[in-house]
């Protein structure tokens, strides 16, 4: 896995520079791992999040979407464990003050040995670390950073903290604040899987739902992160595409592979090719999973999550039943052939699909970043060009007129007026043609038609494809459908 730095800085330097990606209230030196998606980011991202949706939602006649709030009653977090659980072992450096969580010190060790060539040692630490995190064995893990001695990076000391448990769960009051009393404590969600949850029933009912059916849902989660030096990957607001499959129990691990295989189709679907990604199984399961595993991208970071199967058995809805003291039961009359009798009442399992948005973006990003050399024996040349698929690119077709006059931007805008209300095109008649060219390449722009004097003669156009720089002519009354059927 080679990590590759300058990489990933010229992604987030481009990012800004193009409207993709700005650190948010910048004028206000920006809030830390909290971004703003500008004008191009905001297109990408939408068109990330309408694929999911088409591919889960409309694709599947048993999975239906909601839209949860991001407010829920302070039980809610009781009962899913996150009150308890949702926590991360961290450790502070004495001498600088810097915390990390553990889990990473460890690993960022382990990846300094493998670069060493000391992949055993790699290996035997993270399978030490694994261990120690499984049995939640603190002193364990804190004698493990002292053995290997690792270091604090800012202070470059192995004067290390107790290691403690910090949640990770942002909150904020409630309506009127009237005492320091917990009612008023509200958390924002740390996940947006427990508002399809709670209105589980609600959407079996309404939705005259038969088991297997999923529940999925974009929006919005918050999690107080630590260690957040790592662009869109870690932040402390960011969106996740969820979909909770409620399943007859027994068949959890029929459907937890069922979806592993079908999550990793889509994204192969995606044109990434299968080496950039693999599965990485959990050792230390979530408090409340039977199974898990992430779906692992090669960033430009490395191997890392983007997406987590979760075989969640029962443990929500029956914590939920619990703690909301109402049932929260399907009754599944399909005939069991064991016993020849309906399978009655019960509490469905759940098998999830988990993406972050960002993530996927990063991702969507960092597949389609290219710097290009294109000099010749004449001329020093080069463009940055970003080759995403042509249905999430920001712009699917530039406008073009070659000259401001001649009667030329006439024709591109009856071309403009054609085309606005089916794909997001942009017109732009500034500066030269081969500038508007690299600028539409630097924002992932799949074609580009001109208009010249040659289309007032014979109604045609020259366009350009983005990553052969190819150009060809073709008549005006084409455009349309070659950009439809790429997109
Ligand atoms: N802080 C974050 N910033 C951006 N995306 C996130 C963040 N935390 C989680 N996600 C996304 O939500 C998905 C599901 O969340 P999940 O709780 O499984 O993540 P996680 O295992 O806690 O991630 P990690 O181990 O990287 O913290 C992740 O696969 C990831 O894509």
């Amino acid at each position: 896995m080679a990590t590759d730095n300058n990489r990933f800085q010229a992604i987030i330097s481009h990012c800004k520079e193009y409207g993709f990606i700005f650190p948010s209230s910048e004028i206000y030196d920006g809030l830390g791992a909290v971004y703003d998606y500008g004008q191009w980011g905001s297109e990408l991202k939408k068109n990330i999040k309408d694929h999911w949706w088409k591919s889960m939602v409309q694709m599947h006649e048993n999975i239906v979407g909601i839209d949860a709030a991001i407010f829920m009653h302070p039980t809610t977090w009781k009962a899913s464990g996150h009150v308890d659980n949702f926590s991360d072992p961290m450790i502070d450096n004495k001498d600088s003050n810097k915390r990390y969580r553990v889990d990473h010190l460890i690993e960022a060790k382990a990846d300094e040995l493998e670069k060493e060539g000391q992949q055993e040692q790699s290996e035997i630490l993270l399978k030490e670390m694994d261990t120690l995190l499984a049995a939640n064995d603190f002193d364990g893990l804190k004698t493990l950073i002292e053995n290997n001695k690792i270091n604090c990076s800012v202070s470059n000391t192995c004067n290390w903290t107790d290691v403690r448990q910090f949640n990770l769960m942002f909150s904020t009051e409630f309506g009127a604040v009237s005492s320091e009393e917990e009612e008023n404590k509200i958390y924002l969600r740390p996940e947006t899987a427990q508002g399809i949850f709670v209105n589980f029933l609600n959407v079996q009912k309404t939705g005259r739902m038969k088991i297997p059916f999923g529940i999925a849902q974009i929006g919005k989660a918050f999690r107080n992160e630590i260690v957040a030096r790592q662009f869109i990957f870690r932040m402390r607001e960011f969106e996740q595409m969820e979909m909770q499959f409620f399943i007859r129990p027994g068949t959890q691990k029929q459907w937890y592979e069922h979806w592993k295989a079908e999550r990793m189709k889509w994204h192969l679907g995606l044109g990434i090719p299968a080496e950039k990604y693999r599965f990485h199984d959990h050792v230390k399961l979530a408090h409340y999973a039977d199974a898990a595993c992430d779906i692992e991208y090669d960033f430009p970071i490395g191997f890392k999550e983007v997406e987590g199967i979760h075989s969640r058995t029962d443990f929500d809805l029956k914590n939920h039943q619990e703690y909301s003291k109402k049932k929260l039961q399907y009754f599944d009359n399909d005939i069991d052939p064991a016993t020849g009798k309906p399978f009655g009442n019960y509490i469905p399992y759940v098998v999830e699909t988990s993406i972050g948005v960002d993530r996927t973006v990063m991702m969507i990003l960092s597949e389609a970043y290219e710097e290009q050399d294109l000099s010749t024996d004449e001329k020093k040349d080069s463009r940055v060009v970003l080759k995403f698929p042509a249905r999430f690119a920001p712009i699917k077709l530039a406008i073009l007129p070659l000259v401001k006059k001649d009667g030329l931007p006439e024709i591109a805008r009856t071309i403009m007026e054609d085309c606005m209300g089916h794909f997001r095109c942009f017109y732009e008649e500034k500066d030269t043609i081969g500038k508007r060219y690299r600028r539409m390449d630097a924002i992932g722009t799949p074609f580009c038609v001109t208009v010249d004097h040659q289309s007032k003669e014979d109604n045609t156009v020259t366009i350009r494809y983005r990553d052969t720089m190819l150009q060809e002519r073709i008549p005006i009354d084409k455009i349309r459908e070659i950009v439809l059927k790429a997109i």
